[in-house]
């Protein structure tokens, strides 16, 4: 970097996580079971027939990272509830022990100066809940908005900022359209209608906290900005509704109060006229936004590629993570500035940017040298100075992820933490990643 940089005084510094990624012991203490636990349950949904039961074993090990944190200097960590914890059925009765877990973590973390920030939807549904519709059910609203009305009620105070969702694109995309993710559903009607339920539960939590709640409240989207494989008009109107589908569905009804125009023409009479009033709950003001950014795509016009008619084109002079995405800083930058021109100048937060690199072992030395991802935190680091410098107002940056942990339905074969964890041990050993990141902390960016 040609100058150095200096990051707003109090730029919030901090790592992020999941509950049913880290924590293990899923059924601990009176919890429920998630569909996060059935879908690893299936032979073949998960690599290696990988699942959640121990992961991090961060459920009995959260003192350690929490120590880990410090070490770091970090000054924030977001993580999720698991929502069967708190009410194994969904709904109804709640669960003491599984409140009590997050009341340690949370004051441990307070002990420790570093200030929680929480998600209450980290995909992990509870099981209950699927039974009676999941996503599908329009009571979600009310059931999502009783379970995080328990959490204001325990926690508000000590916890002084909340997200509704982690990325409802991922939970529509994933586990209702392609079937990738918990619970596999591949149809394009249930889709349309877990998206807007996701909307829905998320306005309707906001509301609630603005009786519950004194402190911040936001939403989590991931953004992947689409940039044309060609200037053709075809492959112009692919990137149009490409963006449409997985960047502007979720931010245009909350700030403009209307879904983009594109949504009928990928989903055709799947995607019904949602009723005028679900708007009126789902534009509920935000205190601030988290963008979770990791790549850009170029895309062309693919009429065989149902229902998007979009296709990827791989860059040939580009360098890719083991998950096949471009590193591409200056999509970071871009997605900054673009919700700023768009939707003007919510608070933003990036709650999720990281790589996934296949890392060494243990060298000698004792640590793990992981360049490549050390590489990307570094560009990273320039891409959001200079949206600092184009007047986004950015609030902190969580990298992901604190520690290796379960990558979905990709189990434990991609590695993103900056914290190595082996999980035959559970032995923590900071990687060099982990070591920029407290140099990048203690200077506020001036180190690099
Ligand atoms: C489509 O990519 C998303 O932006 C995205 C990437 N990631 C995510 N969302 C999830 O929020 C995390 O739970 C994943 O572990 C993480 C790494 O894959």
């Amino acid at each position: 970097m040609n100058k150095a940089i200096q990051f707003p005084a109090n730029f919030l510094w901090g790592s992020a996580t999941s509950a049913y990624q880290i924590e293990g012991s899923p059924l601990a203490d009176g919890a429920g079971a998630s569909i996060w636990q059935r879908f690893c349950a299936v032979p073949g949904n998960v690599r290696d027939g990988d699942h959640g039961d121990i992961a991090c074993d961060h459920y009995n090990r959260y003192k350690e990272d929490v120590a880990l944190m410090v070490k770091l200097g970090l000054k924030a960590y977001r993580f999720s509830v698991s929502w069967s914890r708190i009410l194994p059925q969904g709904r109804g009765a709640v669960n003491q022990a599984g409140l009590d877990f997050y009341s340690r973590l949370i004051d441990e973390l307070l002990a420790n100066g570093i200030e929680p920030m929480v998600t209450l939807y980290h995909w992990d549904l509870p099981a209950a809940l699927d039974d009676r519709g999941g996503w599908l059910n329009p009571d979600i609203a009310d059931w999502f908005t009783d379970y995080a009305r328990v959490l204001f009620r325990a926690f508000d105070g000590r916890v002084k900022s909340w997200a509704t969702l982690n990325e409802p694109w991922v939970v529509t995309d994933g586990g209702y359209l392609h079937g990738t993710l918990a619970p596999g559903h591949r149809n394009l009607h249930e889709a349309a209608l877990a998206s807007h339920n996701l909307m829905r539960a998320h306005g309707s939590a906001v509301k609630a906290y603005r009786e519950e709640g004194k402190y911040q409240i936001g939403i989590v989207v991931n953004i992947e900005p689409k940039y044309p494989a060609s200037q053709s008009q075809a492959d112009l109107d692919a990137t149009r509704r490409a963006d449409a589908y997985m960047n502007r569905q979720y931010l245009d009804p909350i700030f403009l109060g209307a879904y983009p125009p594109e949504m009928k023409e990928i989903f055709g009479e799947a995607w019904p006229d949602w009723p005028a009033a679900d708007f009126d709950l789902i534009g509920q003001k935000l205190d601030f936004v988290g963008i979770n950014y990791y790549t850009r795509s170029v895309v062309r016009h693919e009429p065989a590629h149902w229902p998007l008619r979009v296709a990827p084109v791989r860059q040939t002079q580009a360098t890719y993570t083991e998950t096949g995405w471009e590193v591409f800083p200056q999509g970071l930058t871009d997605t900054l500035v673009n919700f700023k021109q768009r939707y003007g100048d919510t608070p933003l937060y990036v709650m999720e940017n990281g790589s996934a690199f296949y890392d060494p072992p243990q060298a000698e030395d004792g640590r793990v040298h992981d360049p490549l991802r050390v590489s990307c935190l570094r560009k990273n680091m320039g891409a959001l100075h200079a949206a600092l410098e184009l007047g986004v107002d950015l609030r902190g940056y969580m990298v992901w992820s604190l520690l290796d942990n379960l990558e979905w339905s990709l189990g434990f074969s991609k590695r993103f933490g900056i914290i190595h964890v082996n999980f035959e041990t559970q032995q923590r050993t900071l990687k060099d990643s982990a070591l920029l990141y407290a140099d990048i902390v203690a200077s506020n960016g001036a180190c690099l």
